[in-house]
């Protein structure tokens, strides 16, 4: 049994959500963070031509007046991450930054109508639940969650407020464990609700926090985040995840306010929000926690209300940055499906420049663009991407920029891919910040678990197959890209070789973190660029 610390050093995820994904079926919910390509074409095929699928989070949860915490604080998350959040509320409370002044709970007749309205109708990506005030409310939950086809299931197990009121009584615990946990993707517990889960002795260390991860992942869920922010012992916040085989640990300075209200309701839709856009659960909680630690400071001196725990701003970004969001769409690890890498020497030899060559693949389909030019000079190839980066951001397609992160800086791309010798990632992600995306290639799991302890957003995987475009490159063939992957905490797209002919059998290889194929030559060594970025689309999206 392993054991990680993982830094809060984080890439946001930037992300275009073109293409929802269906998650393989598990236990009555499908499992979390278990996206595939098949599935994500079976979504494409279903999709009217011309529309757009928006990851999309459900909440169940309780209405807090205030709009720090429940459904408030969900739907505030999921939109500050670029995620639709549909709501069943399952009570009402009378709440401010004081305390809980009144709970009225939603019937169990209409909690389930709620639920029956918006899973026959929105299919939602992810369900993520809150305050369930009674077992009656568990059990409707847990009936709809079997009888229709959802994503995901996120547990935030509340039963107590930060005001130290109860929200869910100890009635309902046992309907916790026997009835919803066991359908769960993630619970999330905080100490005191995972002492209640485990029948109430105290945690106070984080040697207690293991063990009560372990404990509480024999009642049945497939990961288990213990938050320890209110462990009294330690200076960081630390919290602890199981997944069954290893223990992570997220260390992260504890930021100094009494602006909490929310922050666990608030941590729980992020990672549903993140599963929603197609990260895994590690890379799911490291953006959510990272989000919510960021809201925090930009938030500490706020002041709404006269009580102890007010809330957080969820939405600060919108006013750093309105016009950057609005114009730069969020990476998805969905947005590596048909990766266009562009070559100069291609160029050249078709008498193309590399705007008309980027154009012409977004027209054709591509998800996501790496400006990959060997030879340009340092201010001709600045010029193009400045251009290409305008063409890429009005349809709202990342472009990366290969090796070179000062021209991504320069140009203001989306971020850089780099290689086993290129600027390490590491060093890229303290130059470029949280916000680009950072792609590294890797040809072994050690490379990836390194590329995902640097803070990159994906790993490129290959050659796969031989290819003349990159000379003395190692091919990996497609066991050693199935190893990568299953190894891999980030998303990978694979490269090397990749074409109409040949793409199939990656598409069926069935593993979940292989999120598509990039490629240079069977796209930008022809006549038409766009013709035949269409045309292996169809091919990745129409293959069984
Ligand atoms: C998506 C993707 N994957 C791998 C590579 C290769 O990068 P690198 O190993 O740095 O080699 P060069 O492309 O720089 O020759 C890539 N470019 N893109
Ligand atoms: C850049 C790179 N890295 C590994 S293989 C490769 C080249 C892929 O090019 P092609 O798609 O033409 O085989
Ligand atoms: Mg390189």
């Amino acid at each position: 049994m392993g054991f990680h610390v993982c830094s809060q050093a984080l890439s946001s995820a930037p992300i275009h959500h073109q293409f929802r994904y269906i998650h393989s079926i598990s236990r009555g919910v499908r499992r979390a963070g278990v996206s595939n390509l098949r599935a994500m074409q079976q979504e494409e095929e279903l999709k009217p031509p011309g529309r757009v699928r928006v990851p999309h989070v459900l909440t169940v949860a309780g209405s807090d007046s205030g709009a720090g915490a429940g459904i408030q604080a969900d739907m505030k998350a999921c939109a500050a991450r670029g995620v639709y959040c549909s709501t069943v509320v399952t009570a009402v409370t009378a709440q401010n930054t004081v305390g809980v002044q009144g709970v009225n709970i939603v019937t169990e007749e209409f909690v389930r109508e709620q639920l029956k309205s918006v899973l026959s109708d929105m299919r939602p990506d992810v369900v993520k639940t809150g305050m369930l005030p009674s077992p009656g409310i568990v059990k409707v939950l847990c009936q709809s969650l079997k009888e229709f086809q959802v994503g995901a299931l996120v547990v935030d197990p509340v039963m107590v407020s930060t005001s130290g009121d109860v929200l869910a009584g100890s009635s309902v615990l046992a309907s916790f464990r026997e009835e919803l946990l066991p359908l769960a993707d993630i619970v999330t517990p905080n100490l005191r609700e995972a002492s209640a889960l485990l029948g109430g002795a105290p945690l106070e260390t984080v040697a207690d926090m293991h063990s009560a991860a372990k404990s509480i992942h024999n009642i049945g869920p497939r990961n288990v985040l213990v938050k320890g922010g209110d462990l009294p012992s330690s200076s960081d916040a630390v919290d602890v995840l199981f997944d069954g085989k290893e223990f992570y640990e997220f260390r992260s300075t504890r930021v100094n306010t009494s602006n909490t209200h929310g922050t666990g309701c608030t941590l729980a839709s992020s990672i549903a929000a993140e599963l929603a856009r197609g990260s895994s659960v590690l890379s799911a909680i490291k953006i959510a926690k990272h989000y919510v630690e960021s809201a925090l400071d930009y938030s500490k001196d706020i002041l709404i209300g006269g009580g102890h725990q007010g809330p957080f701003d969820h939405l600060m970004k919108l006013k750093n940055s309105a016009p950057d969001l609005c114009a730069r769409r969020l990476f998805s690890p969905n947005d590596l499906l048909l990766y266009a890498v562009t070559d100069s020497r291609m160029n050249k030899k078709w008498g193309r420049s590399m705007r008309d060559a980027v154009k012409s693949a977004i027209e054709g389909g591509a998800t996501i663009v790496q400006l990959r030019e060997k030879d340009a000079d340092t201010r001709d190839f600045l010029e193009a991407a400045k251009t290409c980066v305008e063409i890429c951001r009005s349809h709202g397609v990342p472009l990366l920029i290969n090796d070179r992160i000062d021209i991504a800086l320069a140009c203001d791309a989306d971020g850089v891919h780099v290689g086993q010798s290129d600027m390490p990632a590491r060093v890229a992600r303290t130059i470029l910040g949280p916000d680009k995306i950072i792609g590294v290639s890797c040809k072994t799991p050690e490379q990836a678990e390194k590329a995902w302890i640097d803070g990159a957003d994906y790993i490129g995987c290959g050659g796969v197959y031989p290819t003349n475009t990159k000379e003395n490159n190692l091919t990996v063939g497609l066991d050693g890209l199935k190893t990568v992957c299953l190894e891999s905490k980030l998303p990978v797209v694979a490269i090397g070789g990749f074409g109409i002919s040949n793409v199939r059998p990656v598409m069926e290889l069935g593993v979940p973190n292989l999120k598509g194929v990039a490629v240079v030559s069977a796209l930008f060594d022809r006549e038409s660029v766009s013709t035949e970025t269409q045309n292996l689309l169809k091919v990745i999206i129409g293959s069984t």
